[in-house]
């Protein structure tokens, strides 16, 4: 049974660049082979892991009316509550047994691109736990640089500028995802009766696991491995976007959270890029027939939500 591979990400801030690029070949095999891979030695302390768990938590504890007074059916950006079987993310299938609470890139409300409206560019909702706000925008901001860090990887790798992605990740649309899943395991027949089955819509996912097992990945072969939980480590995946804009070098793979035996925590950092950075695989892959066509990450990955949520879609 094939395992997805872990990397010592640490390697790509060495003042050495043959352990740059090692590390970035590692990166790169696995981006193109599974799609998926353990990042360790990523530099986010254990104790801001556990701390961002333990808000998790105190989020879903909360009255159910103060979560949906933060419900994302009120936010045109993505943020806040989705209550429990409110999100199909493989609509075929039904209704995933989970509930969320998303954070993204936090803005005042009086900043010009919320003012302006832009896509993407809106205020969070913060629940009412005193250091929640604090402790989460630290939490976010680890992850944006770790997410930053892998983008120079992937740039070494795809044999580009060092710095290719950097200007495309100053201001990138970002979104923190707690998930809470209740113990189903013999409730719901469905394999994929924790989370329907899918592909991630940016460019890379960063995911935190607690030790309750459900992640599941599909290989190449068709077969749903396991990814269970490493101490420390980051489940990291290439999503959809990046994959279009490699023309299909990297690879977003589909995969599934099962009904968990216990309640199970996972907390999800999806990364793209700017709003209005242009997505076009000609200015990443130069040698190869373009497959898609220019887009901006805004307009993409809104597409790609309104697929997902109903409440997004205007009614007609
Ligand atoms: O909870 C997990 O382990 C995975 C969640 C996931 O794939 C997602 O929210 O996109
Ligand atoms: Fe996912």
């Amino acid at each position: 049974m094939q395992s997805l591979p872990l990397i010592s990400v640490a390697g790509l801030n060495s003042e050495d660049p043959a352990v740059r690029a090692e590390t970035a070949r590692q990166l790169g095999v696995a981006c193109r082979e599974i799609g998926f891979f353990y990042a360790v030695d990523h530099g986010i302390p254990a104790e801001v892991m556990a701390g961002a768990f333990a808000n998790a938590k105190r989020v879903f504890e909360l009255p159910l009316e103060t979560k949906q007074d933060m419900s994302i059916k009120k936010s045109p950006h993505n943020r806040g509550y989705v209550a429990m079987a409110d999100e199909k993310l493989n609509p075929e299938a039904g209704a995933d047994m989970k509930e969320a609470f998303n954070i993204g890139t936090d803005f005042p409300a009086d900043h010009p691109d919320v003012l302006a409206g832009k896509p993407f560019r809106g205020v969070n909702f913060w629940p009412p736990i005193d250091g929640w706000r604090e402790a989460m925008l630290g939490y976010f901001d680890g992850c944006l640089n770790l997410g930053r860090l892998i983008h120079k990887g992937f740039a070494i790798d795809l044999g580009l500028p060092e710095d290719f992605f950097v200007s495309h990740l100053d201001s990138p649309i970002a979104t923190l995802r707690m998930l809470r899943y209740p113990a189903s395991a013999g409730q719901i027949d469905r394999e994929d009766g924790g989370a329907g089955a899918h592909t991630d819509y940016g460019n890379v996912t960063l995911l935190a696991t607690d030790k309750v097992a459900g992640l599941q990945v599909l290989t190449r072969q068709g077969q749903w491995i396991d990814a269970p939980h490493v101490e420390g480590a980051f489940v990291c995946n290439i999503g959809d976007c990046l994959m279009r804009w490699s023309n299909d070098t990297y690879v977003s793979t589909p995969h599934r959270v099962r009904p968990p035996e216990q309640e199970r925590y996972s907390i999800a950092f999806f990364l793209e890029v700017n709003p209005d950075s242009i997505v076009d695989p000609r200015d990443v892959v130069p040698s190869e027939a373009p497959k898609y066509e220019p887009i901006t990450c805004a307009e993409y990955l809104a597409a790609r939500l309104n697929a997902t949520y109903e409440h997004r879609v205007e009614p007609s």
